[in-house]
């Protein structure tokens, strides 16, 4: 079971309850399994088939949830079909009863009127089990009952002996009870787990209904689209949705709709374009309720007091089906709560309307609530929750706004003191987490009383109230050249100094999610444990992702999800061993996609700088944040839509600047000019460019940039193009220019220009870019100090106009082996640091895979730092 857990589905561990069902199943007990949303459920009956290698039937309500369940295991090479009315495969049926699938999916319908023979034929093949996925449709009493289900129990006579398993993630004990004797269940295995979402954050609002708030929504979605989350909103109207669609389009976010009133082809569209993230957002009625199956959705909004805690439930359920962190929120008006009659005139008896109202009120009551919402929610369904505050809702994080900080901030604040003030935030952390690091015991800064006092935070927590104090002001920060320092202010000294240890007056901060909880490392739906450089690298194989999806026509979450992917960005394996080890990681994956993850690893970990194989690669980007400014960019927050979608256009759907310019979707072409300058705005905000691709459509050169880097040194200054344009020849233009200046204010150097414009397009790998570029006589031409050994080379710092000289040493004969000790030593006389090409020039007798660890070693620990390409001495 275990190594079939591993081959298909990736996964090292069962869930909870999985094992025992699936043995149970095995043996050929019935089985009711009341399991969370999300939990795992699919598993239970996916596995058996695999192990036994028989068929298993599963009957689910939707084609729909079918078609993508079928595209999802498909990628996980096991064989899936679905029938129903939507097969267009003429010999789906043929292969179905021949035993050729392993996983078999039928509408209700279908498997009631397939004929007998059908059966007869499946069953000397084998089936294995019979699924009825969610099973509370059976129960009048469920919140979705279907007329059909209740004919399921007819399978029973035509498969004798075959366990029938009944899943669902919203039954109450009458529920259960329904679903137990409508299936004629005999002696079944019952398997009840917690309805606790942890990782889903429930929240709820009450709002005025109107063009106001949909300005809000509107604002809230764009941000998460912003950065690649996927959002469902549920509005209880069609003409909600509409609206709300309309203004979301508006603001040229990705935004599609699903509701009752539309044709079957053009839902079915809207639901394939989002689960492919071609759509990032998904307005809908109920309509798109179990039908998604997507586990990458981060933000569930409800707009609208849904009809009843189960739809609620099952709904907001559909959120973070993967375990990471997502939110739920829930808008409400009080003129949701006068829909009870128009909801009752579903019912068809008076037993389901007295459930309708019954399930109405008690949504109501959890819009109302001002206790935790997790524990109304579980409540409601029966189960215990052990505190009155979950810490993960409105209710109980609202209260929480501000809290007393005092002892901590004593803590980091005299820590500082301690260390002397003339460090950044890494050091005094260091030493309060108790770190041993030789940084450390060479400053003997082990020996002091704060040493090991913050264990109970993670690094990021004690950065995040580093910042909280820098921007109340009791702590001071001062950049000098690249290197910041932070230091107690007047302000914090004042309230050191009344401080005791046993005593802090109180300092009251406002908590971020960061602050909140136990150290900051589960909260948030963001890059939760990823340094800024692995949330990039996480971002681009996102991207990777999307790509390598439609060129299989398949959704991105079906090559891996999105936990999985991190768990590879936090990784980046360079084998196909190491990734095949990572859970989550599949054998399909690694045979189909491992060659395209491991390159794209490779390549983009390089841009980035990070080392392969997770060799301390965290540990590696924050003991270079200390020293250097980042060179990474920001969340392309501030960008407006029109910017934004000309650089999609450009980076992700590969078109060029003329194109975008001319495309025909546009009311009235734009300036070539005015897109590449929104491409290079994007760039600045954070987005990530192709620069090589960028570099070979502008036909900018080495030569080039050498010309206008002349051409800037004479003009003295960049702020006006013009002065620095008529410095130049004909042939640069101003695209050549803003190009390269964008370039230098992200703080790139001509040492990455060169070698990405080396580059071919195609994504080789980068090589050998000081040397390159020192062999340029052309760049190094204003240098106005005498030639140091070889040759200089100019390194744009991140001061634009900053300048240094950095001597390349000599190459000598016999081969010489890298130690740490003889590294330090000879890395000394270069004040200004050596690119590792010249290391290795110099080490000739180490090979490169040698050196680099070495210095990822020393890097990690403090004695050597790495900026723009170039090693120095710490
Ligand atoms: N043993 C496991 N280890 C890691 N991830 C798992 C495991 N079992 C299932 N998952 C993942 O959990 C997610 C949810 O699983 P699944 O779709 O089976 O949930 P479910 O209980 O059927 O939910 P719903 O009731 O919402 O349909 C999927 O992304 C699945 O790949």
């Amino acid at each position: 079971m275990e190594s079939t857990l591993k081959e298909y589905f990736g996964f090292s561990r069962f869930r909870p309850y999985q094992k025992e069902i699936i043995e149970k199943i095995l043996e050929g007990r019935d089985s009711l399994v009341v399991m969370a949303t999300g939990s795992g459920k699919s598993l239970c009956y996916q596995v058996p088939p695999l192990v036994a290698n028989k068929t298993a039937i599963v009957i689910s309500p939707l084609i729909s949830l079918m078609q993508d369940q079928v595209m999802a295991l498909k990628q996980r090479g096991i064989k899936a079909e679905h029938l129903s009315s939507a097969q267009t495969n003429s010999s789906a049926f043929k292969n179905a009863e021949s035993g050729q699938y392993d996983i078999m999916y039928m509408t209700p319908e279908k498997a009631c009127n397939v004929p007998t023979s059908f059966w007869s034929k499946l069953l000397d093949t084998g089936i294995c089990l019979v699924a009825v996925d969610e099973a509370h449709c059976i129960s009048e009493w469920g919140h979705d009952f279907r007329v059909e289900y209740k004919q399921l129990y007819k399978l029973r006579d035509v498969l004798q002996n075959v366990p029938f398993v009944g899943l669902t993630a919203t039954a109450t004990d009458k529920v259960q009870k329904d679903i137990i004797n409508s299936l004629r269940m005999e002696d079944p295995y019952i398997a009840i787990g917690s309805f606790d979402r942890k990782n889903l954050y429930y929240g709820a609002k009450s709002i005025n209904r109107g063009p106001l708030f949909v300005d809000e929504l509107v604002a809230q979605i764009s941000n998460y689209a912003r950065n690649f989350e996927s959002t469902i909103v549920y509005c209880t109207t069609v003409k909600d949705v509409q609206e709300v669609t309309k203004s979301l389009c508006e603001a040229e976010i990705n935004a599609g709709m699903y509701h009752g009133q539309m044709g079957n082809k053009a839902r079915e569209e809207s639901h394939r374009s989002f689960i492919r993230d071609e759509l990032q957002v998904m307005v809908a009625t109920i309509a798109f309720g179990m039908g998604i199956d997507k586990p990458d959705i981060r933000h569930v909004i409800h707009y609208g007091c849904p009809k009843s805690l189960e739809s609620y439930y099952q709904e907001s359920g559909r959120c973070g089906r993967d375990g990471i962190a997502s939110d739920c929120w829930l808008y409400f008006s009080r003129g949701d709560f006068g829909k009870a009659e128009f909801y009752c005139g579903e019912a068809s008896s008076a037993t389901q309307k007295k459930a309708i109202m019954e399930s109405f009120m008690a949504a109501q009551r959890y819009c109302m609530q001002t206790t935790c919402r997790r524990k109304i929610l579980l409540e409601y369904f029966g189960e215990t929750f052990p505190s009155n505050k979950c810490g993960n809702c409105d209710n109980c994080t609202n209260s929480k706004e501000k809290s007393d900080m005092s002892r901590e901030a004593f803590l980091l604040m005299g820590c500082i003191q301690a260390c002397g003030g003339y460090w950044g935030l890494n050091m005094p952390i260091d030493v309060l987490r108790g770190s041993r690091a030789k940084k450390i015991t060479e400053k003997q800064f082990e020996n002091l009383p704060y040493h090991g006092l913050g264990k109970d935070f993670s690094a990021n927590w004690w950065k995040t109230l580093g910042f909280q104090l820098i921007s109340s002001g009791y702590l001071v920060e001062t950049v000098k050249d690249t290197f910041r320092t932070v230091n107690v202010s007047k302000e914090g000294a004042e309230f050191l100094r009344s401080c005791r240890p046993d005593y802090q007056p109180p300092l009251l901060l406002p908590i971020t999610s960061e602050l909140d909880g136990n150290g900051g490392s589960t909260t948030g739906s963001g890059h939760d444990g990823l340094s800024q450089a692995e949330a990039e690298l996480y971002k681009m194989l996102l991207e990777e992702r999307i790509k390598l999806a439609r060129s299989a026509g398949t959704a991105p979450y079906a090559i891996c999800g999105d936990l999985t992917l991190k768990k590879i960005v936090a990784t980046r394996p360079s084998s196909k061993a190491r990734l095949a080890n990572i859970d989550g990681v599949n054998q399909h994956l690694v045979t189909r996609y491992g060659d395209h993850f491991l390159q794209s690893i490779q390549k983009l970990s390089k841009q980035l700088d990070l080392a392969l194989d997770g060799v301390g690669a965290i540990e590696v980007t924050q003991a270079n944040n200390s020293c250097k400014a980042y060179t990474i960019p920001k969340q392309p927050k501030d960008l407006p839509p029109a910017k934004y979608s000309a650089w999609k256009m450009w980076q992700e759907d590969g078109l060029s600047n003329e194109q975008i310019a001319n495309f025909p979707g546009r009311s009235a072409p734009i300036k070539v000019q005015t897109v590449l300058g929104y491409v290079l705005d994007a760039a600045r905000e954070g987005c990530v460019v192709d620069w090589a691709r960028l570099f070979k459509e502008l036909g900018l050169t080495q030569e080039i940039v050498a010309s206008i880097q002349a051409a800037i040194l004479k003009v003295g200054s960049k702020d006006k193009l013009k002065p620095i344009k008529e410095e130049l020849p004909e042939e640069v233009d101003y695209s050549h220019i803003k190009a390269w200046l964008t370039m230098q204010d992200l703080g790139m150097s001509p040492e990455a220009i060169s070698s990405n414009n080396q580059n071919s397009c195609d994504g080789e790998e980068y090589s050998k870019g000081t040397q390159e570029l020192s062999e340029k006589p052309d760049l190094t031409c204003e240098l106005e100090k005498p030639v140091l050994e070889k040759t200089e080379v100019i390194v744009l710092d991140d001061s634009p106009r900053k300048r240094q000289k950095v001597e390349v040493p000599e190459q000598h004969d016999h081969p010489l082996a890298i130690t740490e000790a003889s590294f330090l030593d000879w890395l000394q006389k270069f004040e200004n640091g050596v690119a590792l090409s010249d290391i290795l020039k110099h080490f000739n007798g180490s090979t490169e895979a040698a050196v680099v660890d070495l210095l990822n070693c020393m890097e990690s620990e403090f004695l050597i730092y790495k900026k723009n390409n170039l090693y120095k001495f710490m």
